[in-house]
C-alpha cells in the first residue's frame, strides 16, 4: 500500500541516527564498550561468563571460555551429575535458585514439588489444546505464561517465599505447555494429529519432555543428552539479552509472568536464542549452495557470500558464530559438540557433522577477512551445535528455541529474585541523549 511504503520510508528516515555520533557523545552502542566487552551495569551472585581476560596495561587477551553457575565450573557439575548417573536439571535448578547445591533430601521435596505443579490445572490443558493456536511456539509460550496471572491468586505477591513457588511451577510446566503447544500448532497448521499425554511423575524433566513428544519411542541416551542440554542453557549471566530483559521489568515491581513473558519476546530473538532456528536454514541452505562438502575453499567462499549478505536471509550474519563474550570458544559448543559428534556417527549422519565443523572452522577467517582492521575475536556459540544434537535425537525443528526457553526458566527467575529481593535493588532507567532539535509547532493548514 503506497501509503504504508511512505509512512515506512518516513519512520526508517527519523530513525536514523549516525554512528558517529555515538563515539561524539561517548554513547556506548548496545551497551558494549570500545574493546568488545560489556558495559558493567549491575552485580550478581549467579552466574559467571569468561570470554576475555585483561592484561596489566588493561588489553583485552582472548581465553578459551569458562561458565560457572554459583561458582561452580559448569563442566565439574556436568561430570559430576553424569559420574553419578543420574540427570542433572533439577539439580541445577536447585542450585541455580538456592545458590547451593542440594542434599538428596533436598532434591527430593524440590522434585516433589516439579511433579505435582507439571500436572496442569483443567482448564490451563483445555486451553491449550482447544482454543491456543498458532505457528510459533515462542509465541505461544508467552501468551501462555501471561494467562497464568489469571490461574495464580497470588500473582501479585512478591514475598521471596511466593517467588520460588512460583518459579519451580514454571519451571515444571514449561516442557508440558511446550509440548501440548507443539501438538496444538501441527494439528492446527500441518493437519497432524494431536497426541495428549499426561506427564509421567517417576520421570526426569528432560525424559518425560521426550516421552510427552515421543511416548515410548526414546532411549536412555537421547534423555541424558537433552537433560545435558537442558544444564548447559541453564544461565548465562545477568547481560545476556533475555535475562537482562528480565531483570529490567523485573525491577519495575511487576509480576513474575509478566518478566517471564517479556524474557520469552526476548530469546525469541534470531540473534540470541532464535538462533539455534536460523543455523539450520543457514546449513540447509550451504548444503544446497555448496556442491563438494569437502572441499574448504568453496564452503569459504560461500561463507563470504553469506557476509556479504548475498546468501540464504540476505542478513549478512553466519548464525552460531560469534558471541558478545566469550572469544575462543563457548564452553558449552564444546561439550555438545562432544555429544554430536558421537550421535553423528551412530545416525550415520557423518557427512553433515564434518560439513558443520569446517563451517565452525572457516566462519572465523572469513569473518576476519570481511572486516579487515581491528575485529574481535569469535568462534562457535551454543547455538550452532545444539539444533544438530536435537535433530540426531529425533526432535522437530519448531521445537529448538522452545527448548532453550525451558532450559533458561531457572536462570531468569534466579535473576528475577535477585532484582526483586535484594537490598540493593533500584528501578533499571538508563539515559538516551536526545539528538534532535526542537521545532516550532506548525498548525495543520500550514504544512
Ligand atoms: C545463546 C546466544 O544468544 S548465543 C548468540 C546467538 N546468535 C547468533 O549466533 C547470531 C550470529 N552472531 C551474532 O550476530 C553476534 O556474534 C552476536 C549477536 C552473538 C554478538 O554480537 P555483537 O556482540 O554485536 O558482536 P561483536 O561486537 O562481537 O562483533 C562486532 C561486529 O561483528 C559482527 N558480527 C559478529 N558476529 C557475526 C556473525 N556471526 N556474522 C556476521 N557478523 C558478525 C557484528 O555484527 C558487529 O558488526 P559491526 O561492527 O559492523 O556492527
Ligand atoms: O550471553 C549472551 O549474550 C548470550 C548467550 O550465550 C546466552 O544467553 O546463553
Amino acid at each position: 500500500m503506497v501509503v504504508i511504503k511512505k509512512l515506512a520510508e518516513a519512520a526508517v528516515q527519523s530513525s536514523d541516527i549516525d554512528k558517529a555520533l555515538y563515539d561524539k557523545f561517548n554513547v556506548k552502542r548496545g551497551l558494549r564498550n570500545a574493546d568488545f566487552t560489556g558495559v558493567l551495569v549491575g552485580l550478581t551472585n549467579i552466574g559467571n561468563v569468561v570470554g576475555y581476560e585483561k592484561d596489566a596495561e588493561g588489553n583485552t587477551i582472548p581465553v578459551h571460555g569458562r561458565l560457572y553457575y554459583r561458582g561452580y565450573e559448569i563442566t565439574d557439575l556436568t561430570r559430576g551429575f553424569q559420574a553419578e548417573g543420574r540427570h542433572g536439571f533439577e539439580e541445577i535448578s536447585y542450585l541455580l535458585l538456592a545458590g547451593k547445591l542440594p542434599t538428596k533430601e533436598e532434591l527430593a521435596e524440590f522434585d516433589a514439588i516439579i511433579k505435582v505443579e507439571q500436572e496442569l490445572p483443567f482448564s490451563l490443558s483445555k486451553n491449550l489444546i482447544l482454543s491456543l493456536r498458532g505457528r510459533n511456539i515462542m509465541n505461544m509460550l508467552a501468551r501462555t505464561v501471561l494467562g497464568l496471572y489469571t490461574l495464580d491468586k497470588d500473582a501479585e505477591d512478591y514475598s521471596p517465599e511466593n517467588l520460588v513457588k512460583q518459579s519451580i511451577s514454571l519451571i515444571a510446566r514449561f516442557p508440558v505447555i511446550v509440548a501440548y503447544a507443539y501438538f496444538a500448532m501441527r494439528h492446527s497448521f500441518q493437519r497432524r494429529s494431536m497426541v495428549i499425554r499426561h506427564p509421567r511423575p517417576d520421570l526426569s524433566l528432560a525424559a518425560n519432555f521426550l516421552y510427552m513428544l515421543k511416548g515410548d519411542k526414546f532411549t536412555a541416551l537421547e534423555a541424558e543428552i537433552l537433560d545435558l542440554a537442558l544444564v548447559l542453557h541453564a544461565e548465562h549471566g545477568g547481560g545476556n539479552n533475555s535475562t537482562f530483559t528480565t531483570r529490567v521489568v523485573s525491577s519495575a515491581q511487576t509480576d513474575t509472568y509478566s518478566s517471564i513473558a517479556a524474557a520469552l519476546g526476548s530469546l525469541k530473538g534470531e540473534l540470541h536464542g532464535g538462533a539455534n532456528m536460523k543455523v539450520i536454514g543457514m546449513m540447509n541452505d550451504i548444503k544446497q549452495n555448496v556442491k563438494d562438502w569437502k572441499d574448504e575453499a568453496e564452503v569459504e567462499a560461500y561463507l563470504q557470500k553469506l557476509l556479504r549478505k548475498e546468501g540464504y536471509d540476505h542478513s549478512g550474519k553466519i548464525y552460531g558464530i560469534g558471541h558478545a563474550i566469550y572469544t575462543l570458544s563457548d564452553p558449552r559448543c564444546v561439550l555438545l559438540k562432544e555429544k554430536a559428534g558421537a550421535l553423528a556417527k551412530e545416525a550415520g549422519m557423518e557427512d553433515e557433522f564434518n560439513l558443520y565443523q569446517a563451517v565452525e572452522r572457516l566462519a572465523p577467517e572469513a569473518f576476519y577477512k570481511f572486516k579487515g582492521g581491528q575485529r574481535k575475536t569469535i568462534a562457535a556459540n551454543v547455538d550452532f551445535y545444539s539444533g544438530f544434537v536435537y535433530k540426531c535425537i529425533g526432535l522437530p525443528e519448531e521445537l529448538y528455541t522452545p527448548i532453550f526457553a525451558i532450559a533458561r526458566v531457572p536462570g531468569w527467575a534466579a535473576h528475577r529474585i535477585e532484582e526483586v529481593t535484594s537490598s540493593s535493588a533500584r528501578i533499571i532507567r538508563p539515559a538516551y541523549k536526545s539528538v534532535t532539535n526542537q521545532r516550532v509547532y506548525v498548525p495543520m493548514q500550514k504544512r
